[in-house]
């Protein structure tokens, strides 16, 4: 038996970093969303119980050190099950590039073994799971619309924001999570993006507030290891986009467009200057049935 199931790429529209906790982690206040950019995986049954990956990208670890190799382990330990699984991953997701690719693997093996292995657990259990694997995992889980506090596994789910075209740029360069919150210093973070006013430029669907409401505390960590992100911010804008930001740590960034007609012009000037350009949707709210 086999079972194919989509993992989407999310974006996070504020991205705020409220202090440095104990344990190492950040506690961050993120808005994220999820786009219509996605991996596909597959998951084949094996009745010899192994557990064994392929991804169609050869430079992603396709052991123990992937996020969806370590879902399926987690929840095989977990709750004892003797079958297992062949994880296949159509990587269409650049990677490492603040779009999540890697956990929302996770959270797509998390959903498609439940129904593979017969499992009938909640999503909110999946969640909870998927907090272990890394702390984007729960959000991957449910898709949609969210607030993601603590370190950012505790959802809140949001309705759909404004329907928008969403160009997304990554430049040819991965950036390591740790290494952009290990160069932010929390207590001098002079700008903290307006968190409230997007809550309500969502709830009232209101496109331009928010463009205006959009903020993420790691884009400076991140523009000085790569100038060229500051590149695309600005080839962005001088192309008319209606709001540009940088995605989670990056290095992709991603301008929000209203009018179809303006959606050409930016993909042209920003196909001459990288390579990894998409033009996407926003997938709205939460939709378990679209995700499973
Ligand atoms: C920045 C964000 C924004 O959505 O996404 P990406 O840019 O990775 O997509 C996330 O906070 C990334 O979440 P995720 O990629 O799951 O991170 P994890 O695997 O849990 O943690 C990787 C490392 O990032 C740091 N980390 C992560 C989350 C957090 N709240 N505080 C942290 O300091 C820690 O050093 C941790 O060891
Ligand atoms: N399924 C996976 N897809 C992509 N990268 C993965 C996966 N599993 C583990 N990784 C590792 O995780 C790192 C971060 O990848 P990714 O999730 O794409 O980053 P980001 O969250 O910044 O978008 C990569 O360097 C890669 O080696």
């Amino acid at each position: 038996m086999r079972i194919s199931v989509k993992a989407p790429a999310k974006i996070n529209l504020t991205l705020d970093v409220l202090a440095k906790r104990p344990d190492g982690y950040h506690e961050v206040e993120m808005v994220m969303t999820t786009v219509d950019l996605a991996d596909r995986v597959d998951l084949t049954l094996r009745e010899d119980g192994l557990i064994t990956l392929d991804c169609s990208a050869s430079f992603v670890p396709d052991d123990i050190r992937n996020h969806a190799y370590k879902a399926a382990t987690l929840l095989k330990e977990r709750y004892q099950v003797s079958q297992g699984v062949h994880v296949y991953i159509d990587k269409q997701i650049p990677v490492a590039a603040g779009l999540a690719g890697g956990s929302s693997d996770a959270a797509a093996t998390l959903r498609g073994l439940n129904q593979l292995w017969g499992l009938q657990l909640t999503q909110d259990e999946l969640a909870e799971l998927g907090a272990q694997i890394g702390s984007d995992v729960p959000f991957c889980i449910y898709g949609g619309t969210a607030l993601a506090t603590g370190r950012g596994e505790k959802i809140e789910h949001l309705g759909a924001p404004a329907a928008c075209w969403v160009i997304l740029a990554k430049p040819p360069v991965g950036v390591s999570t740790a290494d952009v919150y290990g160069q932010l210093r929390a207590a001098e973070i002079e700008t903290h993006p307006p968190t409230g006013q997007m809550l309500r430029a969502i709830s009232e669907q209101n496109f331009s507030l928010m463009c205006k409401s959009l903020g993420n505390v790691l884009e400076t960590v991140t523009l000085d290891m790569q100038p060229q992100v500051r590149q695309i911010k600005d080839l962005m804008i001088a192309s008319g986009a209606d709001g540009v930001l940088m995605s989670g740590s990056g290095p992709t960034v991603f301008a929000l467009v209203q009018k179809e007609a303006k959606v050409h012009r930016i993909y042209n000037a920003l196909r001459g200057f990288v390579k990894d350009v998409f033009v996407v949707r926003m997938l709205g709210t939460q939709d378990g049935e679209m995700l499973a």
